[in-house]
């Protein structure tokens, strides 16, 4: 069994009384310091995109921010269970730390599942869906999961998820990323509705963002 616990940091104003006193001031700095190099990150994945540099910053990206922490206990019975299922994170962009038990947390490369071993210091960022879809799938989102943990000692990670805050407007491939030779591949849609689809849990793994795909564009 693994422990979560979440917490809004923005666009509302943290429900601190859900976070443990001693954690309340580590929190609000992380949240400070990993907005700041996220807002760096995303300017450059922009500018790899050949759109203006604030264009994630500017539909409010670095605003809808929750972070989640994750105890995975040893489990008896590893085989049994899995710690976290295979999946893609519904945000633009996740930022993850993750504490030195390893050899749990993977990602799909091709059909392979690949080992994302902790090295000290470093943080581990996935593009989400909802990047994948504004960048018209030039940034693909990353397939992953946690295998149950089968070693003395917990695993603790913790997942900075960074959503759109704007609750009126449509998001979709940035305008400047459609052409006559490179259409639109997903439709608009409100960030709720997607979140909403999301939650739903009526469908598994990446068929949820197919749910905005246009008929016919073709997967390459
Ligand atoms: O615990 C981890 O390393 C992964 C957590 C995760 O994938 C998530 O919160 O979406
Ligand atoms: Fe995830």
């Amino acid at each position: 069994m693994i422990v979560v616990g979440q917490v809004w940091l923005s666009p509302m104003e943290p429900a601190w009384k859900m976070v443990p006193e001693m954690c309340r001031k580590a929190l609000a700095d992380w949240d400070k310091a990993i907005t700041g190099l996220v807002e760096e990150l995303m300017s450059i994945l922009c500018e790899g995109l050949g759109i203006k540099r604030d264009k994630l910053k500017e539909w409010s990206c670095l605003e809808g921010r929750l972070s989640i922490s994750h105890y995975y206990p040893q489990c008896p019975q590893p085989e049994l269970t899995v710690g976290l299922t295979a999946h893609t994170d519904p945000t633009v962009l996740t930022v993850l730390v993750q504490n030195e038990i390893g050899g749990l947390l993977q990602v799909k490369c091709g059909e392979q599942w690949v080992e994302v071993e902790p090295v000290p210091g470093a943080i581990v960022v996935n593009i989400g869906d909802l990047l994948q879809m504004m960048s018209n799938y030039i940034y693909r989102s990353v397939e992953h999961r946690v295998l149950a943990n089968n070693v003395e000692g917990a695993r603790v990670s913790v997942a900075h998820l960074f959503n759109p805050s704007n609750r009126e407007k449509l998001f979709g491939p940035f305008p400047e990323l459609i052409s006559a030779e490179k259409p639109a591949v997903y439709h608009e849609f409100l960030h709720e509705d997607f979140m909403r689809r999301f939650l739903s849990k009526e469908i598994v793994g990446k068929s949820k963002i197919d749910f905005y795909r246009i008929n016919n564009t073709k997967d390459e």
